[in-house]
């Protein structure tokens, strides 16, 4: 698990630092005009997705000297591992295996020398059986009525993959179902997702690893308080509310009939599970054949990404373009930013995905690392965000690796909609990449009949430098298994990242201590005294909020 050679102390990270000072004094419209050959050179073809990754600040030696690099950290070895599941979560001693999930070959999955696959197949039955109930009509509701909502109350991994999904595949969904998410512990996200429905026609779904987590499980006790008001009887909650959990005894003790659990495993993350029984939203909203398509192309990828070639693999390819900008470059973010509305969630879901796995300063040894480790994700669709803060990334201070992600296909051809759309997402990274220059930026206002006085005054808040990073994702349409091949791809860029910077990608010490403190603090807010023992400013702010309320 280790790495035998620290990824800073590595003859490739020698090589690609005294290679950036060559590189960073390119311009990367000059790297084209050197080689008019880049959009063969680094673009890679993936079924329906293109990658075209030839406007990054790169040539092909930077390719081979980062793909040194990877080697020399034994990426290819931990790919290995992880798909064989050897406990590569080491601080919670786990393997890691939302591979296994979406494993459509049915190969053998050991972990502890037993194979998962029975299991998960039996889930993925279980999945199966009951969204085809839900889809057609036969689960009904206590009142002998068909489900119209449904509500998956869970938080982090056990909402942001199914919010993203159901809104990236909203095209797919059932005409007469719909989805709600209920996540935070904010009594408004409950109270204003319950007030149009009808607790009869309402399926509950209580989405949660642990079973225990504070904002889920009150959540989940409101749910069931605002359906037993009208509902009256206890015995009906079990057509109403259903389990989705690793932890059977927690389920039962918060009174769901076991029957009415889907469970999962301690070796799939949170924010990896959404192809495992956390996905049931999915399943019924999108149907059960949808969810495979979904689980295919991710099985597709994972296929890619263990057999192929370190210098064609995508992840491999992407993983390393971002160590690129982050460690060389100090790039400090990654924005994605999709030309699809459907993915409008899609830079949220990456944002747990990479920030909880990548956030990390203390290496396998468990010293502190002395490089930058996970960027900051961050992004909008397009063209939404070229209206929001495009002008940062095209004229700040800052470099800002971006990746563009675009249909070609629409789901909803409407007159010249999204022509207009790809025109803007061609255009942006043409413009990221070439720039104005000084001259052309004068033309421009001497052709718009400025007089000198202007030009001279107006042309530098007219340049733009150009030389911005960006990766571009084209893609035919956005189906369950072109997101299903994306969002695996972009699962294993965070794990070759991590591998590089040599940190425990699965774990999430990190969210510990304000839950701890919140625990303290809780019990504190049930009265109206004033509170001294903490520091000065959270003291002042809970006595504040005490004589508020
Ligand atoms: O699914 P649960 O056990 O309720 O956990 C929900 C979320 O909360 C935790 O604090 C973690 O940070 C997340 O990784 C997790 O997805």
């Amino acid at each position: 698990m280790l790495q035998s050679t620290p990824f800073d102390q590595t003859a490739a990270y020698k090589k690609l630092k005294t290679h950036h000072k060559t590189i960073s004094q390119k311009h990367l419209k000059d790297l084209f005009l050197e080689d008019p050959d880049r959009h063969r050179k680094f673009s890679i073809r993936f079924g329906d997705i293109v990658l075209d990754y030839s406007k990054n600040r790169i040539t092909t030696r930077t390719r081979s000297y980062l793909i040194q690099l990877a080697e020399e950290c034994g990426l290819s070895d931990a790919i290995e591992q992880m798909f064989s599941g050897e406990k590569i979560n080491a601080t919670e001693g786990r393997s890691v295996l939302h591979t296994a999930l979406r494993n459509r070959s049915n190969t053998p999955v050991l972990v502890d020398g037993k194979d998962v696959m029975p299991d998960v197949n039996e889930v993925l039955a279980k999945m199966k059986d009951f969204s085809n109930k839900v889809r057609s009509g036969s689960w009904k509701g206590y009142t002998g009525k068909e489900i119209t909502d449904i509500v998956n109350i869970g938080i982090g991994g056990s909402d942001l993959g199914p919010v993203m999904v159901t809104e990236a595949l909203k095209s797919y969904g059932k005409k007469g179902l719909n989805v709600h998410f209920v996540s935070n512990v904010d009594g408004t996200h409950i109270a204003e997702t319950v007030k149009s429905l009808n607790p009869e026609t309402t399926l509950f779904m209580i989405a949660s690893k642990t079973f225990t987590t504070q904002e889920t499980m009150t959540n989940a006790l409101t749910a069931r308080g605002w359906f037993l008001e009208k509902a009256g009887e206890e015995e009906h909650v079990k057509k109403h509310f259903v389990a989705i959990s690793t932890n059977r005894a927690e389920v039962e003790k918060f009174g769901i009939d076991p029957e009415n659990m889907f469970g999962f495993w301690d070796w799939v993350g949170g924010r990896y599970s959404l192809w495992s029984a956390i996905g049931l939203s999915i399943a019924c909203f999108i149907g059960f054949q949808n969810f495979e398509q979904l689980l295919a192309g991710a099985h597709d990828m994972d296929n890619h990404f263990k057999t192929t070639k370190l210098e064609r693999n995508i992840p491999v390819i992407l993983g390393l373009l971002g160590v690129w900008y982050n460690n060389f470059f100090d790039a400090q973010t990654h924005a994605i930013l999709p030309y699809d509305q459907y993915l409008h969630r899609f830079a949220a879901y990456f944002q747990q995905g990479d920030m909880e796995s990548n956030g990390k300063y203390v290496g396998r040894n468990g010293e502190a690392v002395n490089y930058q480790t996970g960027p900051v994700i961050w992004g909008e669709p397009g063209t939404n965000g070229q209206h929001a803060f495009y002008q940062l990334i095209h004229q700040g201070t800052k470099v800002i690796p971006a990746d563009f992600i675009a249909p070609a296909v629409s789901h909803n051809p409407i007159g010249e909609h999204h022509k207009m759309l790809l025109s803007n997402f061609f255009a942006q990274t043409e413009a990221l990449m070439n720039g104005k220059t000084y001259e052309e930026a004068s033309e421009e206002l001497k052709k718009a009949g400025k007089t000198q006085e202007e030009i001279d005054f107006l042309t530098p808040f007219k340049v733009f430098q150009g030389n911005k990073p960006t990766n571009s994702f084209l893609v035919k349409k956005i189906t369950p298994k072109v997101l299903g091949s994306l969002l695996a791809m972009y699962e294993h860029k965070i794990f070759v990242q991590g591998i590089i910077w040599n940190i425990f990608s699965f774990d999430q010490w990190g969210v510990e201590l304000g839950k701890q403190l919140a625990n303290k603090i809780y019990p504190e807010l049930q009265n109206d005294w004033p509170v001294s023992n903490h520091d000065s400013s959270t003291n002042g702010l809970i006595n504040q909020y005490k004589r508020w309320r």
